[in-house]
């Protein structure tokens, strides 16, 4: 296409038409030029411009010349000197179109102006508008297609351009609706490109572009399968024209694309192209490699996906449709019932929608679901309904459970009345003390089933963390709710039975918000660096505190206040005073021997033999047997052990009944098959129908069958036989003191009362004391008080050479308190010192019969101790039958059983020296006697 040739061209494309006739051609009827609109979508003067060149010069004629394709600019970003059409704003394309196209009509009508006006031309200088240096690319039409008319008027071209070459604009003019210019061509001709072909940094130019397209096309044509369409053309195009037609390929800005039109240059043009096509090679790895990436995350979780329904299809088939789905399903309908406050429903409503976007593998999922289901078990609204209290009723069953304690029995009557006059009055929490197996947790249920209310038991025995009762917050691995809300919460528990080998009996666990709270072991909470649990249930108590407990795990409140709480205690001295002062204190002092041998006869034994399912009727234990296990085999202040060894005669009865070969007699309905024929049934492949018989207490055949044996009745043998030989006899005690320097005293521990022995020696040494047998400050003091005692009386009392010889000449002295791991402590073995001392140094034995208490002073006073009454009691246990006691304990007499007292001799003393007088034999020898 020479550029002297007077052709008409057309400009219109996607760079915005504005075009011009370039050539003037025999074609050109006025022998001017003619231009046309721009086609931009956003510009419907333009595009109706673009629609009149199209429809006038190439639809119509036959002959279809080439049109000239013109950049232009946005309004927003043409460069100062661009010609801005009036009403073409930015803000709003509808008005913008509206706008300008009433402006081209006006402007055109009325006017008569230039629609040139309208155009921003891309400027190839940058600035104002030069006619020399506007660009364009002269086009063929490739392609032709006319929509059909609309009743508006208007129709629709589509053409398909091929742009052949770079031209710049030498002269510019408006013709009727359109443009024409007349222009320079700018590509190079043949001759003059293989002229530019020789050079050789193009040579290396178009090397370097080739090879990056290559690299392009293959990368593309592992995507689409056109990319081979495009290598032939790296084979058969000159490089020039390969540069402008892979830049067209791609996504590319409209300054890029115009800077290289601009690229007239071959040089500049191939480097601009390969630079392109880098870019556009980085831009396809990158995206490569994030595609990797997301693919492969989406096909783990598209795997976990698929397993996951090959799984839920897996359980279906097998009809175990308790999939996760299923189960939070569930677990919502189970929150729902659990009546929580509106507070409480929404944090769990939360969590559970945290929960539901959780994947049960994710770690704390577990957790999370664990807080929930404690949540949906807790008892926020259910409560035992307790109806009237008939306080004779409930006098009837504490009498029936439990034998004696006639004064602790009153107190809970009051304790009782109290509430039936005032159900929400804040009584004293009750709290009974007393050594182990006496009744306390036995008294704790019995008012649960006088009140109707569920009976609940929280041991804090050895809990030394504020954890246990509060919780652990959630943040902690592994944490969980404190004691009392776990306490509360549902759960079902196996019950053992007699036929525990059989069956267990399943168990729902306390759901209601007013349970009778037994706190076991309350002095058994001790303190350390995880805090102290004993501040904590100082909370739990308050009735002020407690109806918004804040457990740490559940972190929302949850009211305790309807909850009637009991504790138990073995002894006073280690609850902290704030806790005690909120306790009523309520001690349960030992069983006598006759006591044991009623609860025995009356409670124990029948209980026994019903847990074993026996009867009387199968096992007898007489009363003698009774009272030798309490004599021999036992040595406590409760039943505990007691009751272990009536069972343990229970098992063994049981063991006999099953090695029996007893003949059962069944009732009629049941036939048992004779051998011959089950034999000959299973012979013949037949069907086997057998009678099952549950094994429980209700059903009398076994009861029947046990009765058709013979009655066992326990005798010494059998008490032998299965309890082994007698663990205690009542000569120890006088073993024990056959040594001067040994005597009885009588303590107080945490397990009820007991005779302690106290032994002393002497030899060669320094006047040293030493003392062993884990003994605390209180009880080393009173052994140094003792002795200083006896060493300031040495003149006054009767000695041997020996026992002068040790006070007198510095020889050391050894006291040892037997059961050396049990640590001991306080002042009441004090008389007990003194005694050992001087049996040690005037080598007279003490008596074997008689124990003592006391606390001393240096000056020889007796002062009173506690415990007396279990102190008694241990003596008796001990088979002693004198007790020396301070004078000023008379008072605490009256709380021992009338039958002990009248077979004991009961010594009340002032003084040392009349410990002294009752301990030996046939009085002591004084030398000077200084009683008073
Ligand atoms: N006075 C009594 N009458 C009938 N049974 C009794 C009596 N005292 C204790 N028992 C029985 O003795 C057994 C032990 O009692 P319990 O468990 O209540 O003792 P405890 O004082 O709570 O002991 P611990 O301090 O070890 O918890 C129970 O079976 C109980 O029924």
């Amino acid at each position: 296409m020479a550029h002297s040739g007077r052709r008409r061209w057309i400009a219109t494309g996607r760079w915005l038409a504005r075009c011009s006739q370039l050539a003037t051609g025999e074609s050109d009827r006025d022998g001017r030029e003619a231009t046309v609109g721009t086609d931009r979508v956003n510009n419907r003067a333009d595009g109706q411009l673009c629609v009149k060149l199209v429809e006038q010069e190439l639809w119509q004629k036959e002959d279809k010349g080439l049109i000239g394709v013109l950049p232009v600019r946005d309004a927003e970003a043409a460069t100062v000197g661009s010609l801005i059409a009036p009403g073409m704003g930015s803000d709003s394309e509808e008005r913008g179109l509206k706008g300008s196209a009433d402006a081209v009509g006006d402007s055109q009508k009325q006017d008569g102006k230039n629609p040139q006006e309208l155009i921003h031309w891309h400027n190839s200088c940058g600035n104002s508008i030069f006619i020399q240096v506007l660009r364009g690319v002269a086009a063929r039409a490739l392609q032709l297609s006319r929509g059909v008319e609309k009743p508006s008027g208007r129709v629709t071209y589509i053409v398909v351009l091929e742009g052949l070459c770079r031209f710049s604009v030498q002269e510019l003019s408006a013709r009727g609706t359109y443009y024409v210019a007349r222009i320079n061509r700018l590509d190079l001709t043949k001759s003059e490109l293989e002229q530019a072909e020789q050079d050789q940094d193009l040579i290396l130019l178009s090397r370097q572009f080739k090879a990056a397209a290559m690299e392009l096309i293959s990368i593309l044509e592992q995507k689409q399968k056109t990319a081979g369409r495009t290598k032939v053309l790296l084979e058969t195009v000159p490089v020039h024209r390969l540069a402008d037609i892979f830049v067209a390929s791609f996504e590319i800005s409209f300054e890029e694309q115009l800077s290289m039109l601009d690229s007239v240059d071959l040089k500049v043009r191939i480097t601009k192209a390969t630079e392109l096509v880098d870019r556009h090679l980085q831009s396809i790895r990158v995206a490569e490699k994030i595609t990797q990436k997301v693919e492969g995350q989406l096909s783990k979780s598209q795997k976990e996906f698929l397993l996951r329904q090959q799984m839920r299809a897996i359980k279906e088939e097998l009809g175990d449709n308790d999939d996760d789905e299923d189960d939070l399903a569930a677990l919502e309908r189970k929150m729902q019932s659990a009546g929580m406050p509106p507070n409480v429903w929404k944090h769990a409503q939360r969590e559970l929608r945290r929960l539901r976007k959780m994947q049960p593998q994710q770690p704390g999922y577990s957790s999370s679901r664990g807080y929930l289901e404690l949540l949906a078990d807790l008892p926020w609204q259910n409560v035992s309904e307790e109806p009237e209290l008939d306080l004779k009723a409930a006098k009837e069953s504490l009498d029936r459970d439990h034998y004696g304690l006639v004064k602790v029995k009153q107190r809970i009557i009051e304790y009782l009345a109290v509430r039936k006059l005032k159900p929400d009055a804040r009584g004293p929490i009750l709290c009974f003390v007393g050594p182990p197996g006496v009744g306390k947790t036995s008294l704790a249920s019995s008012i649960a089933t006088a009140l109707n209310r569920k009976f609940v038991r929280i041991s804090l025995g050895g809990v030394k963390d504020e954890a246990d009762i509060r919780g652990h917050r959630r943040t902690y691995i592994g944490s969980m709710p404190g004691r009392l809300i776990d306490g509360l919460k549902v759960v079902e528990l196996f019950q053992p039975t007699f036929y525990t080998f059989l069956y267990l009996l399943p168990l729902q666990r306390v759901a209601v918000s007013n349970p009778v709270m037994l706190l076991d072991e309350i002095d058994k909470t001790g303190s350390d660096v995880r805090g102290d649990p004993a501040s904590a249930l100082l909370e739990v108590l308050d009735p002020e505190q407690n109806k918004t407990f804040n457990d740490h795990y559940l972190n929302v409140p949850f009211d305790l206040s309807k909850i009637i709480f009991v504790a138990t205690a073995n002894r006073v001295q280690p609850i902290p005073p704030p806790l005690l002062d909120r306790m009523e204190v309520i001690e349960l002092p030992g069983y006598t021997p006759e006591e044991k041998l009623k609860i025995a006869m009356k409670h124990l034994i029948p209980r026994v033999l019903e847990q074993h399912g026996l009867s009387s009727e199968f096992l007898q234990i007489p009363e003698d047997m009774v009272k030798i296990i309490i004599q021999r085999y036992t040595r406590e202040a409760g039943v505990r052990n007691l009751e272990r060894n009536l069972s343990a005669l229970a098992r063994a009865a049981a063991v006999m009944v099953a090695e029996q070969d007893c003949n059962i007699q069944f009732s009629k309905d049941v036939q048992p098959m004779t051998t011959s024929l089950l034999d000959s049934r299973l012979a013949d492949g037949a069907e086997v129908e057998m009678e099952v018989i549950p094994m429980n207490d209700n059903r009398p055949e076994i009861s029947n069958a046990f009765a058709s044996a013979s009655v066992l009745v326990v005798d010494e043998s059998m008490l032998e036989k299965v309890l082994g030989p007698p663990r205690y006899d009542d000569s120890e005690t006088a073993e024990r003191v056959a040594t001067p320097g040994v005597s009885v005293g009588l303590v107080w521990t945490s397990f009820g009362g007991e005779v302690q022995f106290v032994e002393a020696t002497a030899m060669v040494g320094k006047g040293d004391l030493h003392l062993t047998g884990q003994l605390g400050d209180v009880i080393k003091e009173s052994a140094q008080i003792a002795l200083t005692w006896v060493r300031a009386r040495a003149a006054n009392l009767k000695l041997s050479t020996a026992g002068e010889i040790n006070i007198l000449e510095n020889q050391d002295i050894h006291i040892h308190f037997p059961a050396g791991a049990v640590p001991k402590d306080g002042p009441s073995a004090g008389v007990t010192l003194v005694t050992s001392l001087v049996s040690l140094f005037s080598q007279r034995k003490v008596r074997a019969d008689t124990a003592m208490t006391g606390e001393m002073t240096l000056r020889g006073l007796v002062l009173p101790v506690g415990g007396i009454k279990d102190k008694v009691l241990a003596a008796h246990r001990y088979g002693i039958k004198r007790v020396i006691l301070p004078e000023r304990n008379l008072k605490d007499l009256t709380e021992i059983p009338s039958q002990i007292l009248s077979s004991m001799e009961i010594l009340l003393v002032k003084r040392i020296e009349d410990v002294l007088e009752h301990a030996f034999e046939g009085g002591f020898p004084w030398r000077r006697h200084s009683k008073l």
